[in-house]
């Protein structure tokens, strides 16, 4: 099998991002994972956790090999001021979204074969003058995708979101039918070819208590979200709903559906992160590359401390190698 070569980002430089890829390398890889990051760092929050590695500079020009335990190969990237573990400094914002655009640019020059993400904080990068929500959102942008969907999983919930980061108040105007359909596309072609599901069973939530109450709590199940049901149901796509979010994450319903499908970020996560925090996967639906991350952010508090666990971005990079080994054998 064709080693693949997996870029993985260390994030937001004052998080946790630079400590889990130093952990990361605790263990060999059957593909090559190249971290994009100051090499410098790494190495300080290494000598931090008191791990011990070698950091060398990659060379995009030689075939992937395996990655070896104890070894971190790296993408150099220069930051812009010194880091202090937790303390987010603005002037470094510029070397996060480098970071990130060089990650985008590999993967559509097909120098990578997917990207990883480690946590980045929105705030901070704000805050320096970028408008940024998102890796999601970035990547689409980066790729000139118009629309992509954001879906966390755990080895038995997957969750899809139709908005991403946005407020509560700009929700409900965001969901329209056209913008329906199309997330139910994206999440029905990406469980097909990246899932391998033929017909996977998509639970569509309502926006409004109990789905609307027939038209007497809301009137966006009725106007938009089972008109964009029934188009994809014409379609063949196994949609249904909408169901009251409240119950259609009971246990006993969900071993009907493949995925479901919520109306906003803080519908679904909560109750995926209650079930599986620290092994979930983030996945972008509907890019031109695979991409996958973490299930946690930044966490400044346990930068550098030893305590931030590496599970979700394990789990992060073996479904990225997964579905790059799948998509390697299918051409
Ligand atoms: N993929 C990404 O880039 C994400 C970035 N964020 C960003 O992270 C920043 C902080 O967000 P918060 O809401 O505070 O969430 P957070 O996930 O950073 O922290 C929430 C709690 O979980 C703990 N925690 C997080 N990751 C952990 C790990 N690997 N091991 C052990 N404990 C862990 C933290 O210590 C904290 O107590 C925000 O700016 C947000 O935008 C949030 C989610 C995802
Ligand atoms: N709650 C998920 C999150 O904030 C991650 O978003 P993204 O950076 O992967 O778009």
């Amino acid at each position: 099998m064709t080693v693949q070569r997996l870029a993985i980002t260390a994030g937001e430089p004052a998080g946790i991002g630079p400590d889990l890829v130093a952990m990361l390398a605790a263990s060999e890889h059957a593909n090559e994972l190249v971290v994009l990051a100051d090499p410098d760092l790494v190495a300080q929050r290494a000598a931090q956790l008191d791990l011990d590695v070698q950091i060398v500079a990659v060379d995009l020009s030689m075939p992937a090999t395996p990655s070896r335990a104890g070894m971190i190969k790296v993408l150099p990237i220069p930051l812009a001021a010194p880091v202090v573990a937790g303390q987010l400094d603005r002037r470094n914002a510029g070397y996060v979204l480098t970071m990130l655009q060089q990650a985008a640019s590999g993967c559509l020059r097909g120098d990578f074969s997917a990207v990883v993400t480690a946590p980045v904080h929105k705030g901070i990068i704000n805050d320096a003058g970028h408008a940024f929500s998102g890796h999601t959102e970035f990547f689409a942008e980066a790729a000139a995708v118009s629309k992509v969907v954001m879906m966390l999983a755990t080895p038995s919930l997957r969750v899809a979101l139709a908005t991403t980061h946005l407020p509560l108040a700009a929700v409900s105007q965001a969901i329209t039918y056209s913008e329906l359909c199309q997330v139910i596309e994206i999440i029905h072609q990406a469980m097909v070819s990246q899932f391998g599901y033929s017909s996977p069973r998509i639970a569509v939530c309502g926006l409004n208590p109990h789905a609307g109450e027939n038209g007497h709590l809301g009137q966006e199940e009725i106007q938009v979200i089972t008109p964009a049901i029934e188009q994809a149901q014409r379609r063949g796509i196994a949609a249904s709903g909408p169901w009251p979010a409240d119950t259609i994450f009971v246990q006993s319903r969900l071993s009907h559906y493949d995925v479901v499908l919520a109306m906003f970020h803080d519908q679904g996560l909560p109750v995926l992160k209650h079930q599986g925090f620290g092994d979930a996967v983030n996945i972008t639906l509907g890019l031109p590359f695979i991409r996958t991350s973490v299930d946690h952010g930044t966490a400044l508090d346990l930068a550098a401390t030893g305590k931030a666990e590496v599970s979700s971005l394990r789990a992060a990079v073996n479904l990225a190698s997964e579905l790059a080994d799948k998509q390697d054998n299918q051409q």
